[in-house]
């Protein structure tokens, strides 16, 4: 397996944000998560990403715990990069590329400078904030990876570069085996990329990753049929939404994830009746 996680739970601060996520993807697959503001997806990549630290937790990446043992050529790209002032400084895009090694993928980086339109006399503390993602992805994607776990990054793209990237990354994932967790809001465009699809709510994986497209012959096909992605979690989305607003009907504040394993969450009993199983 590429990507393994065990009863996976986290708080931040006290406050549960995942609860029992299991996982266990295959090489060369390429999962998008489809889940409504603070379901946990987040957290979950930053977790895999071995930048938020969970004791006595199984979490593995190509066969190695990703705290104790952490595995190269894992590469997580997030939103936050782009406030740090290092990246905002006065600072020409051939330098910076060069002084984290992109003179050693010439090839692949000019690849990606093509396909992302990246200017390299453009100074960083002078460009647009999609200007700044762009350059981000250069630096994220110029050295071959593994395991990709993009966090919401290409949010700020125009939809052409978006739809460039997407194949660039899927060829890639095809030829060199690379599997990618994707985590966005935006489905447009998105029904060739993955492989797998999941839906996290309320910090639990309440579809875990399954396959897509939707096997005609699974429970998820007699509702969603042959539903574009979009339609899909235009759905789960609506479905997080009453979940939600039965819960504030019943007087109940909704914030994060529910720890007490020994009873069905709300989430368990809510989403039981939709019996979603691939
Ligand atoms: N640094 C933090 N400190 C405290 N709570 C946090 C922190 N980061 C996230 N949370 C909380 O953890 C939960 C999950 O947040 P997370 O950012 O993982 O969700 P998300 O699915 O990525 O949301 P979005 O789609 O808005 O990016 C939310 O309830 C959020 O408020």
């Amino acid at each position: 397996m590429s990507i393994f996680t065990r009863s996976l739970s986290y708080a931040h601060n006290a406050i549960p944000a995942l609860d029992s996520i299991s996982l266990d993807l295959p090489p060369g697959s390429r999962t998008v998560i489809i889940g409504p503001n603070g379901a946990g997806k987040s957290t979950l990549l930053q977790i895999l990403a071995g930048k938020r630290l969970v004791n006595a937790a199984d979490i593995r990446i190509k066969e190695r715990d990703v705290f104790r043992d952490s595995p190269p050529g894992v590469c997580f790209l997030g939103t936050e990069w782009a406030m740090n002032p290092v990246v905002r400084g006065d600072i020409v895009v051939s330098h910076f590329l060069d002084s984290v090694g992109g003179y050693r993928h010439k090839e692949r980086r000019d690849t990606l400078l093509d396909i992302l339109d990246v200017d390299l006399d453009w100074h960083m503390h002078q460009i647009s904030d999609g200007e700044r993602r762009r350059v981000q992805l250069v630096f994220g994607l110029m050295e071959p990876f593994d395991v990709l776990l993009l966090d919401e990054v290409t949010v700020d793209l125009d939809v052409l570069v978006r739809d460039d990237l997407l194949r660039f990354l899927k060829r890639d994932s095809e030829t060199r085996g690379a599997t990618i967790i994707y985590a966005t809001h935006i489905f447009d465009g998105l029904n060739q990329f993955p492989t797998h699809i999941a839906h996290m709510s309320f910090g639990r994986l309440v579809i875990p990753p399954g396959p897509w497209p939707i096997p005609p012959d699974s429970a998820l096909s007699a509702q969603f049929g042959s539903s574009t992605l979009y339609n899909v979690a235009l759905q789960w989305l609506r479905e997080d939404r009453e979940y939600r607003r039965e819960l504030e009907k019943k007087g109940r504040k909704v914030r994060g994830a529910r720890r007490d394993e020994t009873v069905p969450s709300d989430s368990e009993t809510f989403y039981k009746k939709y019996d979603y199983t691939h």
